[in-house]
């Protein structure tokens, strides 16, 4: 057929490239899916119309083979494939899990059934799910110190925290599984290291759906929330889709409905929830593009540099930030400076006259043209110390990435968390420019 040169040609051979970056290439044929395949149908998971692919942008999920429309069901999961700490409770760890005081918690059980399972190899009967699980993640815990240092306030002070609470685990939990050695032939010391308890740990929190069980005295009084559905669980996440998502009582399923359409052969994505970028790189390690739920944060720190120290109120007006919690979630989004931010910065720009109208200002009302044209000024200057920094910051990656080979994956997650925060204050300055132009 003659290829067509003209415009119309170009429109459709760079709809077909568009459409090829979306699509993903399916990989429902190798093996390890095959035998999960079997394996749920085992379980009584009826075929349904996803095949797991790999896509550009999203990396591994599911694509649809049938065009869905808004209250179609994505995916129903039969109770029997679901992994929870009921499962947990009636495998050989049961016992000693009834029998242990003080109390596990049931993210520690989970943690300890699937480390335990990965070790049985191929006589665990959950092998074909545990082979389909990532080999490593790549939440903060299992981020360098050098590139957690390149995070932003306040994700780096969490994910200091992350880090140092999986820690804390390992050393609480080490007599727990001692106390686990006439089940295995080698040493439990081995088999349940650090390493395969963070591996476990982050299994559980980047893959688990919400599924609330009644509580157990075996257990202690954290909350048993957890599920591991396989299959279901190579979903990935977009904030710009609506779906609906719980058991099923009638159907005894775990099931997923979508509100939103999906093309034919396209990637079917689901919502984690309202989350900003910060959130699902802490939660979920990674981070989602044009998120329309996230914001650069200011701290404290930032924001009083802004402002005299020989200013007489201005302990005055500190305190009152602080009383009325103004001094944290101070934000610049897609929309500009939050409206918290904004306040903030009316109270602290008050002139010594105004000072006593500080209430009406928490509530929203004006003081002054001036204090308002103050407020925005220094938002702008604040927005562009910011974009400064993070152009630093984004240099810094880049020098690394060339002499780091090792850190490559991790420190291009903190470049695209990073890019994102420089769009949002880009944006943020372009709004705030207007504003002042107006002000003027
Ligand atoms: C429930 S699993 C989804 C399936 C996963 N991609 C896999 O290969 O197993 C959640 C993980 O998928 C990845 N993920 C989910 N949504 C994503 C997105 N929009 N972009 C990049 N990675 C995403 C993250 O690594 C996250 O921790």
């Amino acid at each position: 057929m003659k290829k067509s040169r003209g415009r119309t040609g170009r429109k459709r051979r760079r709809r077909k490239h568009l459409k090829s970056f979306m699509d993903g290439v399916n990989c429902s044929h190798k093996l390890e899916y095959i035998k999960l395949k079997k394996w749920l149908k085992e379980r009584g998971f009826e075929d349904s119309n996803l095949r797991p692919a790999e896509f550009w942008g999203t990396g591994r999920g599911l694509m649809t083979t049938k065009a869905l429309q808004a209250g179609d069901v994505i995916i129903s999961l039969p109770e029997k494939c679901l992994l929870t700490t009921s499962t947990v409770l009636s495998s050989c760890l049961g016992g000693h899990i009834e029998n242990w005081k003080p109390p596990v918690s049931p993210l520690l059980a989970l943690c300890t059934f699937l480390i335990a399972e990965k070790h049985a190899g191929e006589k665990s009967p959950w092998k074909p799910y545990l082979d389909v699980l990532p080999k490593t993640y790549t939440c903060p815990a299992c981020l360098e110190p050098d590139v957690i240092n390149l995070l932003p306030n306040p994700l780096k002070k969490k994910a200091q925290e992350q880090k140092m609470m999986i820690q804390e685990l390992f050393r609480s939990s080490r007599a727990f599984f001692s106390s686990l050695q006439p089940l295995f032939a080698e040493s439990t010391g081995t088999i349940f290291n650090f390493s395969a308890l963070e591996w476990a740990w982050c299994t559980i929190n980047t893959r688990t759906i919400y599924m609330k069980h009644p509580h157990r005295d075996c257990f202690s009084l954290e909350p048993d929330v957890y599920a591991l559905a396989p299959y279901l669980d190579l979903l990935n996440h977009s904030p710009n889709v609506q779906v609906t998502a719980g058991f099923n009582e009638q159907t005894r399923s775990y099931e997923i409905w979508t509100n939103s359409q999906c093309k034919k052969y396209q990637e079917v994505l689901i919502c984690y929830g309202p989350h900003d970028n910060q959130r699902l790189l802490l939660e979920y390690g990674f981070v989602a593009l044009d998120n329309p739920h996230s914001s650069v944060y200011v701290s404290a720190d930032i924001l009083l540099k802004y402002f005299s120290p020989l200013d007489k109120q201005r302990k005055a007006k500190v305190s009152i930030l602080k009383d009325h919690d103004f001094l944290e979630n101070l934000t610049f989004g897609w929309e500009g400076p939050s409206w918290r931010l904004l306040t903030a910065l009316k109270v602290l720009s008050l002139a010594a006259e105004e000072f006593a109208c500080w209430r009406r200002i928490l509530l929203g009302d004006v003081s002054s043209a001036r204090n308002e044209q103050q407020a925005l000024a220094t938002a702008a200057k604040i927005c562009q110390f910011l974009i400064e920094e993070t152009q630093h910051v984004l240099l810094q990656i880049s020098q690394l990435k060339r002499d780091r080979e090792n850190l490559k994956t991790h420190l291009a997650l903190v470049e695209m968390l990073r890019s994102e925060d420089l769009k949002i204050l880009q944006k943020s300055a372009e709004i705030l420019c207007n504003l002042n132009l107006g002000t003027a």
